[in-house]
């Protein structure tokens, strides 16, 4: 299954690239994770966060991967607990299915991509920091992994 991260964002601070890649890199040959960080739109000068929503809303749309399941990150989203999505991970592994999970920009996202999800789903009831959310989502999707795998990186 390859699972790609679609982020707005670029230049994150040093920490959250550390702490990202270091979940990244224990993803192994049967899932993959791959991130691709979207550029935001400047604000100001005319740009007000709408149109720079919808300018990020474009690029997000050309980057989606055709055929994969859609995952949006939403603090209004449905909350999940790890088993469980674990236990989705594998229905979706067995059926075959790639994923795309986009966590949007400092002013979210469009309320069309937030609609066009097949799962909208909430880390926290909390407004996050979206480099934060890229971190606990990484953290997230292998514990998910470690949970299919028996592995004791998840203890109840
Ligand atoms: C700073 S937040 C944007 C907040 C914005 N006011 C909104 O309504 O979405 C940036 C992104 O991080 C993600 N995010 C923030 N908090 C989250 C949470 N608790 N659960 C899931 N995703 C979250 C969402 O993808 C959001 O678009």
């Amino acid at each position: 299954m390859k699972i790609t991260l679609l982020a707005v964002g670029t230049r994150m601070p040093r920490w959250v690239d550390e702490a990202y890649t270091d979940y990244a890199k224990r993803f192994g040959r049967d899932i993959t994770l791959e991130l691709k960080e979207i550029k935001p739109e400047k604000r100001g000068g005319g740009v007000t966060p709408e149109k720079g929503i919808a300018a990020e809303h474009s690029r997000l749309l050309a980057a989606i991967p055709p055929r994969a399941r859609l995952i949006v990150l939403d603090e209004r989203g449905r909350a999940y607990t790890s088993v469980q999505l674990a236990d989705s991970m594998k229905r979706w592994l067995a059926e075959g299915e790639d994923l795309c999970i986009v966590i949007g920009g400092a002013d979210g996202l469009s309320p069309e991509l937030k609609s066009r999800a097949d799962l909208l789903l909430q880390l926290s009831a909390m407004t996050l920091p979206h480099g934060m959310v890229r971190v606990m989502l990484a953290e997230q999707l292998y514990r998910a992994v470690s949970i299919l795998n028996n592995h004791p990186y998840h203890r109840e």
